[in-house]
This record gives structure tokens, C-alpha cells and sequence, in this order.
């Protein structure tokens, strides 16, 4: 569960005074979620959320996320808005943490995915795309692959106590991520702009199978657009046991080219791409695996899951793997 600051209600009636958003009907703790405490609130004047940032989100970047959804909303992405105080501030302060209230979005995210999920979710990554580019400010995307050794450093001690010989695998790995990774230069063959950067299904809303909105921006950044791309091929594309699903690979494809036409330099990207982006949730998930202690509030994900992914990218060489 996600709530890992208490909000008293004499500290909400205080924080809730400096709005003009109606008279507070319910408040509760949301179990759902890793990052940050969030908390659904019932005004008078309807639904919204309460985000408390803990400790992972850099608060200096607050500025950016709330400016980037507040840019897409404007945009027509159906994505939070962030909601002003009286005196126009959106990022505030609430029992010690930074705090921001948000637009409640309805819809369900999928707990099962299925081929019908796939094709609005490429067209609506393609739309969140095309609503980036006119937000110029430029976050740098922290978990890049300039991050990835470091990380692996980080958990060299443990990587082998998770699967004997993961240490090793995940250097080999390297040699045929890194060397072969796009130089960060712009290059208009592949296009950078704004990317979610975690579109997992956690964070798409659907109500019959329309995508209703799309949620925690927290990990977003300028980047490889195609990247994002290669990030929802390895979230939404693998079945439970590991094995592959070409035909939601092609659904997400063909939805994103629906909106936004892939260069031939991003198609042949894609599986440098999907190597690391199975690379990076690997091993921020082998981080919190070794790391998370055994009460912890939230349960560590299997960083084994991207391990099967990253075989699978390594073993396919061409945008055709992926169904096109
Ligand atoms: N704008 C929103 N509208 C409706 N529900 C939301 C919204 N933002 C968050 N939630 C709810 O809170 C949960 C956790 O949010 P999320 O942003 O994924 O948290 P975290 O960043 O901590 O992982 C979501 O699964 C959803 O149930
Ligand atoms: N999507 C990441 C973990 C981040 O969790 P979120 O709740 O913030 O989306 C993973 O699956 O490793």
C-alpha cells in the first residue's frame, strides 16, 4: 500500500482553506501505487487527488512534471490537472512533504491486458507525444542509460543472490545495449520530445476500452520518443508466463502510426530501444528487490519478469520481431 504520510484533519482543514474547491465531503488513503502517498478527495464541487512527494521524487523537478501535465491537459491529453490555490500556487506544502492537488480522472486501468487495449494505447502515446512538443523546458532523463552501470554497481553484492550468474548475464547484456545506444545529438531521424516514461498499465485509465486518461508522470523526461515506445512494448506485451505477444506489439504499433508515423531510423531502433528499456526496469526492480526491507509497506516487483523480456529483445534483431 501507498500511504506512507499521515494527514491529520486539522492539517487537510488548514491545507484545504487555502483553495476555492468547496467544502471537503470524504478523504481516503489510496492503497494502490509505489512512488508517492496519494489520497481521493470529495469536495463539494467533485473528485480530486491529493499527492503527497515522498522521498524519490527530486522536489527541484516538481516544477516540471506539474508544468508538462498542466501543458498535455491543455493539450487535450486526458491527464491531471494540477489545481491552484487561491493564490495561483499548485505546489504546496502538507504534513512536511511537498504537496499538489489534482483533477480525479474516471476509468479503470487493466488488471488483465488484452489485444483490445493495445491499439488506443499507441495512439494515445502518440497523442501524449505530439502534446510534448510545444513544452519546451527539458527534464534529462535520470534513469537513462547513463544510469544503468551504476545501478548494476549499486547491486552487484545481491544481483547473484536473485539468479545465479545474473551479474555476468547483465555485463554480457551491456555489450550489445550500450555501444549500440543513439547518441544523444539531436537527430531528426529520431525524434526527441517529452515521454511518459513508465506507461504501464498502472498508469492507463479505460472505460470501455477507450483510454480515459493516463496518469503518474513522475518519471518523465525528454528523451527518444521511440523509447517510450519500446517501454510499452516490454509493460504491455508479455503474457504472464513471459512468452511474447506479437499480435498486442503490432496493435501497439499500428495505434502509435495511427497518430504519429514512425521514421524507417525509429523502426530500426526498436530493438536497441527494447533492450533498454527492459534494462532499466530490471534493474531499478533488482535494486528495490535487494534493498526493500521485509516490512516495507509496498511489496518489491520481480526484477526476473525484464530478465525474460531482455533474452527475448537480445534474441530479435528487426522491427519485424515486433510485428511490423
Ligand atoms: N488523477 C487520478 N485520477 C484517479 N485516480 C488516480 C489519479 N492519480 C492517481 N490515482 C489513483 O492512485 C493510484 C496510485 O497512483 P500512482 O500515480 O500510480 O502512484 P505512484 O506514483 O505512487 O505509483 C492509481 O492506481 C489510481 O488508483
Ligand atoms: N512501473 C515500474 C514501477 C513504478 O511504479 P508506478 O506505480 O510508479 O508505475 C515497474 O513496474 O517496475
Amino acid at each position: 500500500m501507498a500511504v506512507y504520510t499521515d494527514v491529520s484533519d486539522e492539517a487537510l482543514a488548514a491545507f484545504l482553506a487555502d483553495y476555492a474547491i468547496g467544502e471537503l465531503v470524504s478523504f481516503r488513503g489510496i492503497a494502490e501505487g509505489v512512488e508517492n502517498s496519494n489520497f481521493q478527495l470529495r469536495t463539494t464541487q467533485g473528485d480530486f487527488i491529493l499527492t503527497l512527494y515522498e522521498k524519490r521524487v527530486n522536489v527541484q523537478e516538481l516544477p516540471w512534471f506539474l508544468g508538462l501535465m498542466q501543458h498535455l491537459a491543455t493539450e487535450g491529453v486526458t491527464c491531471p490537472q494540477p489545481v491552484a490555490d487561491k493564490t495561483g500556487e499548485t505546489l504546496k506544502i502538507l504534513a512536511g512533504r511537498p504537496a499538489a492537488i489534482t483533477t480525479f480522472l474516471p476509468g479503470v486501468w487493466p488488471r488483465k491486458v488484452r489485444g483490445s487495449h493495445c491499439r488506443p494505447l499507441g495512439q494515445a502515446l502518440a497523442q501524449l507525444h505530439l502534446a510534448g512538443r510545444s513544452y519546451a523546458p527539458v527534464r534529462h532523463n535520470s534513469l537513462g542509460p547513463a544510469a544503468w552501470v551504476p545501478l548494476l554497481n549499486s547491486c552487484r553484492s545481491g544481483a547473484n543472490t536473485v539468479l545465479a550468474g545474473l551479474e555476468a548475464e547483465l555485463d554480457a547484456a551491456f555489450a550489445h545495449i550500450l555501444p549500440h545506444w543513439p547518441g544523444r545529438e539531436q537527430n531528426p531521424e529520431l525524434p526527441r520530445g517529452q515521454i511518459h516514461a513508465d506507461l504501464f498499465p498502472d498508469n492507463v485509465f479505460f472505460l470501455h476500452d477507450t483510454v480515459s486518461g493516463l496518469i503518474d508522470f513522475y518519471f518523465a523526461c525528454t528523451d527518444f520518443l521511440a523509447y517510450d515506445i519500446a517501454i510499452c512494448l516490454n509493460a504491455w506485451c508479455f503474457e504472464e508466463d513471459g512468452a511474447f505477444n506479437v499480435t498486442f506489439a503490432r496493435q501497439l504499433l499500428l495505434g502509435y502510426q495511427d497518430v504519429r508515423a514512425l521514421t524507417d531510423a525509429e523502426l530500426a531502433a526498436l530493438p536497441v530501444l527494447a533492450r533498454g528499456a527492459a534494462m532499466r526496469f530490471l534493474l531499478t526492480r533488482l535494486y528495490d528487490w535487494i534493498n526493500t526491507p521485509a516490512d516495507a509497506l509496498v511489496t518489491p516487483k520481480n526484477p526476473l519478469d525484464y530478465l525474460k523480456r531482455l533474452r527475448f529483445h537480445l534474441a530479435t534483431e528487426s522491427v519485424d520481431g515486433y510485428g511490423l
